[in-house]
C-alpha cells in the first residue's frame, strides 16, 4: 500500500477524441468506459465478455470492443489504460507495459500499480467537484459527494454558463489584466445565485453586458 498522503496531483484532463484503453468487460469496466465517453474519449474495450451495458454501447457504435483476452502489446499506442479484468497478475502485467512507455495507467484491483486514481466525483453543468481519500475508502469519498450534492444544486449550471458568457466578452472587450481581474472578482460578488434559486434571474443580454463592463471598468 502506497504510504503518502497527499501525494497526488488533482488535475483535469481533456480526453477528447483520446484513444483509450479498458482491459476488462464487467461493472469496474463499465463505470470507467462511461466516465470517459463522457469526456468525449474514445474508447476501446479487451474483453471475452461484456456486461449489458457495455454491450449496448457497443452494439450502437460507442466503443471498438476486441473479444479477446489481454495480449502483451496491447497497450501500445494508446494514451490512457485502465486494467480493470479480475486477475490481479493480468492487471500488474497491463500496468507494467503500461508504465514501460510512459502511458498513464489506472489498475481497479491494487491502487499501489496504479499511476493515477479516479476520484467520486460530482457534476453540475460546467462545476466538477471531484474528492478522493487516496483509496483510504473511496466510499468514503462517494458519500461526503452525496453530502456536496445537497449544498450544490443545479442553479450552478446556469450561474456557470452565465459567469462563462460574462468572462468571455471582458476577455473579449478589456484589454487591461488588472482590469479585467477587478471586474472579474466583482462579478462573482452579485446575488446571482440568490437570484437563480428565486427564480427572478433574468440572463443578461448582449447591450446589459456591455453596460456593465463599461460602467463597472469607471468604478
Ligand atoms: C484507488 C482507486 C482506484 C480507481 O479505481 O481509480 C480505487 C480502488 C479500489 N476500490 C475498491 C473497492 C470499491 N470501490 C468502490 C467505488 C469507487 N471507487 C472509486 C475510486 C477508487 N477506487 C480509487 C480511489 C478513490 C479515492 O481516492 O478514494 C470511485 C470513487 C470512483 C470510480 O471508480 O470511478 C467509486 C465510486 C463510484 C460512485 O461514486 O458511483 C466501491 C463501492 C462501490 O463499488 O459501490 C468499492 C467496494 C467497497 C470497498 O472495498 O471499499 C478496491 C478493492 C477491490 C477489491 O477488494 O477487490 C480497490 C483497490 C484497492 O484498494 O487497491
Ligand atoms: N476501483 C474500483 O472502484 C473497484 C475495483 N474493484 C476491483 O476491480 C476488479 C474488476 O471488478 P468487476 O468489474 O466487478 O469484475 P468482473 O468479474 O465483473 O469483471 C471482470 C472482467 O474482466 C474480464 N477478464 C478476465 N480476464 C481477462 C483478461 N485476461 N483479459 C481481458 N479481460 C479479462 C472478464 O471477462 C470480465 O469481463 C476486481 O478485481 C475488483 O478487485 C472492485 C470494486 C470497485
Amino acid at each position: 500500500m502506497r504510504n503518502a498522503v497527499a501525494g497526488y496531483i488533482p488535475i483535469f484532463l481533456d480526453c477528447e477524441d483520446q484513444p483509450c484503453l479498458v482491459i476488462g468487460g464487467g461493472m469496474i469496466a463499465e463505470r470507467k468506459t462511461q466516465a470517459l465517453l463522457e469526456a468525449k474519449a474514445t474508447v476501446t474495450v479487451i474483453s471475452p465478455e461484456l456486461t449489458e451495458g457495455l454491450f449496448k454501447l457497443y452494439e450502437t457504435n460507442h466503443i471498438v470492443w476486441e473479444r479477446r483476452v489481454f495480449a502483451d502489446g496491447d497497450t501500445h499506442g494508446y494514451w490512457i489504460v485502465y486494467a480493470t479484468t479480475d486477475q490481479e497478475m493480468v492487471n500488474r502485467r497491463i500496468a507494467e507495459e503500461a508504465k514501460m512507455q510512459g502511458i498513464p495507467v489506472n489498475v481497479a484491483s491494487h491502487i499501489e500499480a496504479s499511476t493515477f486514481l479516479n476520484p467520486a466525483v460530482l457534476r453540475r453543468g460546467r462545476l466538477t467537484i471531484a474528492v478522493s481519500t487516496e483509496g483510504a475508502a473511496p466510499v468514503v469519498a462517494t458519500n461526503i459527494c452525496k453530502l456536496l450534492n445537497e449544498e450544490y444544486g443545479d442553479e450552478y449550471e446556469i450561474y456557470l454558463d452565465f459567469l462563462h458568457r460574462m468572462r468571455s466578452e471582458i476577455k473579449k472587450s478589456v484589454n487591461s489584466p488588472k482590469q479585467r481581474h477587478k471586474l472579474l472578482r466583482k462579478l462573482t460578488e452579485y446575488p446571482f445565485l440568490e437570484e437563480i434559486r428565486q427564480g427572478i434571474f433574468k440572463e443578461w443580454n448582449e447591450t446589459q453586458i456591455h453596460l456593465w463592463i463599461v460602467k463597472n471598468e469607471e468604478d
